[in-house]
């Protein structure tokens, strides 16, 4: 049996095309059986649905809807929700694996514990080494670092999803050199070259550790 994969994205979903490309090529060891979106704009949504891959949009701007930020209580407890609505839709897919190619947000307990009790694993790609740059804008941040002298190398790992953002084990680390006087959009680019095959052999290697 063909182990099944879901792919959670938030954007342009280069990531997510490696997967797809992979699959064709017969290099990706399972069918990408479902692709959320966390945003109904993602272009990722566009690659899914060229290649025939059912898609959910998941927004939580929508549980937020009529809650200003001021009522924190209310929006967690929102969170939460959206959350718990995210676990039914995974569960019903009964995947073998998650892959975060590109999600956006903070997966909460009410996601992580559910999907735990199930034996469904989670992995995440993230543009930085382990335990530098975690969070968003990482790429930026390792740039301006690797420019002001503070790093001489970046890259991008693969890691277990736990509730410590990026902070989960490394399945797959890269890296890359600093190169003095680079540009952000050349460093991007490097960046993002490791990503497409570092996707493709962590999830394969993710698969490979459930047998
Ligand atoms: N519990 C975990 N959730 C997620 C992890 C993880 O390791 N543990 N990895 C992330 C992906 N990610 C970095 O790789 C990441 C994505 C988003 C954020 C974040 O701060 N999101 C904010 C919204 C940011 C914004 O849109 O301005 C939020 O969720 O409120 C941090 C890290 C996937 N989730
Ligand atoms: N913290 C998570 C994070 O920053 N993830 C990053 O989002 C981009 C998604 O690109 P894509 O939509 O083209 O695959 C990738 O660079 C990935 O490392």
């Amino acid at each position: 049996m063909t182990p099944k994969i879901l792919v959670l994205i938030s954007g342009n979903g280069s990531n997510l095309q490696a997967l797809i490309n992979a699959k064709e090529q017969g290099q990706l060891k399972a069918e990408i059986s479902l692709v959320i979106s966390s945003s109904s704009k993602a272009f990722g949504i566009e690659r899914a649905r060229k290649h025939n891959i059912p898609v959910r949009v998941h927004e939580l701007k929508s549980y937020y809807q009529g809650i200003p930020k001021e009522e924190k209580a209310k929006r967690a407890e929102k969170r939460n929700d959206f959350d718990q609505d995210l676990v039914k839709i995974i569960l019903s897919e009964k995947p073998d694996l998650v892959v975060c190619a590109g999600w956006m947000l903070i997966l909460g307990e009410k996601f992580l514990q559910p999907l735990q009790e199930k034996n469904i694993s989670i992995i995440n790609l993230h543009p930085s080494l382990p335990g530098a740059f975690e969070g968003i804008n990482a790429i930026e941040r390792s740039y301006n670092a690797g420019q002001n002298g503070e790093i001489t190398k970046g890259g991008i790992m693969i890691h277990r999803v736990i509730l410590e953002v990026d902070r989960g084990q490394p399945l797959i680390v890269r890296e890359i050199d600093v190169i003095k006087g680079e540009t952000l959009e050349s460093w991007e680019a490097r960046i993002h070259s490791l990503e497409h095959q570092a996707i493709v052999d962590g999830t394969n290697k993710a698969l490979d550790e459930l047998k």
